[in-house]
């Protein structure tokens, strides 16, 4: 596929800092249209341009487009058989199909999380209005508070625990999840680039830090698993933990796979999914003539005097628009998480050479003009039709999309959906004075 120019040996690579802010990334649809390649030193990176072309490579060409790349930034970790990195074989499908069934089972999609989420909403809401009375004018961060509804919510989950807002185990598990998978992006594109001999070498200290950073969470979770063991009963799961112990029990049972599995769950639930939240009130928030119409909607289609429910979703038309706004101009999760084909493979004209890593340019998709008039305006009416009906956009795909997209979006959607719909049925978000 056509890109840019780069030197002998290095390629591109003097020009990857400035993929930390997505301006290189918007410049590949710009110059190149739908497919882009670009050389950073051994790593060949595709860049899927289109929506549609991101959903013909990982959608319609599944079986080849969803492997993931070999990462030493992820290597560094050394989890095992975790769910993100393991190729896209029978292997991956009975696990991620394993994990879906079992997530599903311990309240993805189910009634009960409703309930859940609800209860939490109300902590949260009355936490904020403590913490406003004390900030007065000087305002308060939504940082922390939605870490915290978002880290009981994911930890009822995985081992059934409920915490209150300074309960020292919590402080301790969000301390330890802060930043596990966040990393300078242009030393990660560095560590990538170079051959792996010489990364390991340059890269030395930080791959030692980056191995060390899961142990404080593994020594939690085994300790968590100890205590299952000892209290549960076969059959009648209370929670992830205890429906991995009933599914995998016998000689086989890998407790590092258990409990690196439930890390994987924590990067997203805490740090993307209240990012999504905290984005979508921030938006809210600076344009109050959004929060006007968001309030009458709500008013009108719940009223003050119940709770929101999920049946709620198909009519707060306006309030969905705003959280795929949200999800559009915030770019929650920018570039989705590479792939990689393991020969090559024809793609819009192009060969897929073996082994480059494949980029979904989300970050250039949504601020597309031609799609989006005024991309950088926040303007939840383009997600309406002209009957004042949410319109979903086959643009904005902030979750992924085919096999290895996100198990995660059936919780997010109910979770942010409620969260949102009863702060704002509750609450008046104003930025502070003079900010
Ligand atoms: C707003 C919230 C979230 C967003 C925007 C998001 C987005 C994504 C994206 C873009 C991917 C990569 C898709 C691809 O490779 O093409 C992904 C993968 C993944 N997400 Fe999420 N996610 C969210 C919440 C969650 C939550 C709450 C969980 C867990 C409870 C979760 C667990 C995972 C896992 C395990 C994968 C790897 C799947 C695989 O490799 O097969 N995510 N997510």
């Amino acid at each position: 596929p056509p890109g840019p120019y780069g030197l002998p040996v290095i390629g591109y690579l003097l020009s990857a800092a400035g993929f930390s802010d997505g301006s290189e990334q918007q410049k590949f649809k710009q110059k190149y249209g739908d497919i882009a390649s670009v050389q950073l030193g051994s790593d060949l990176q595709i860049w899927l341009n289109s929506a549609d072309l991101i959903k013909e490579a990982f959608v319609n060409n599944a079986s080849e487009f969803s492997h993931r790349p070999y990462s030493l930034f992820r290597q560094s970790f050394k989890f095992q058989d975790d769910i993100i990195s393991i190729p896209f074989d029978d292997e991956w499908k009975k696990s991620k199909k394993f994990l879906a069934t079992i997530l599903k089972n311990c309240g993805f999609g189910s009634g009960s999380l409703d309930v859940k989420v609800l209860s939490e909403t109300d902590a949260l809401i009355f936490r904020l209005e403590k913490q406003q009375k004390v900030a007065g004018d000087e305002g308060i961060s939504l940082d922390e508070p939605l870490r915290w509804i978002a880290a009981n919510l994911i930890c009822q989950i995985i081992h059934s625990n409920h915490y209150e807002e300074d309960d020292p185990e919590l402080k301790q598990l969000l301390a330890m999840s802060k930043g596990l998978f966040t990393f300078d992006l242009t030393k990660t594109m560095l560590m990538e680039a170079l051959p792996y001999w010489l990364a390991r070498r340059i890269f030395r200290s930080d791959i030692n830090e980056i191995s060390n950073r899961p142990l404080g969470l593994r020594n939690f979770l085994r300790k968590k698993i100890t205590e299952h063991e000892a209290t549960r009963t076969p059959g009648e799961p209370r929670d992830f933990i205890d429906a991995y112990l009933d599914e995998k029990a016998g000689p086989n049972l890998n407790y590092t796979k258990l409990i690196d599995n439930c890390i994987m769950f924590l990067p997203d639930s805490l740090d993307t999914l209240p990012l999504a939240i905290e984005w979508l009130v921030l938006y809210v928030a600076r344009f109050p003539h959004i929060q006007t119409i968001l309030h009458k909607e709500l008013d009108d289609i719940v009223g003050r005097a119940r709770e929101p429910q999920l049946k709620d979703k198909a009519k707060l038309n306006y309030l969905e628009a705003c959280m795929l706004e949200t999800y559009r101009l915030a770019n929650i999760f920018p570039g989705l998480i590479p792939h990689t084909v393991r020969r090559n493979v024809w793609l819009a004209g192009y060969t897929i050479p073996r082994g480059a890593s494949i980029h979904g340019n989300t970050i250039a998709i949504n601020l597309d003009p031609n799609v989006f008039p005024n991309p950088l305006e926040f303007r939840p009416e383009r997600h309406l039709d002209a009957n004042g009906n949410f319109k979903p956009s086959e643009h904005v795909i902030p979750f992924g999309v085919g096999p290895r997209s996100c198990p995660g979006q059936p919780l997010s959607n109910v979770e942010i959906f409620l969260v949102a719909s009863k702060l704002f049925q509750k609450l008046q978000f104003n930025f502070p004075l003079n900010q």
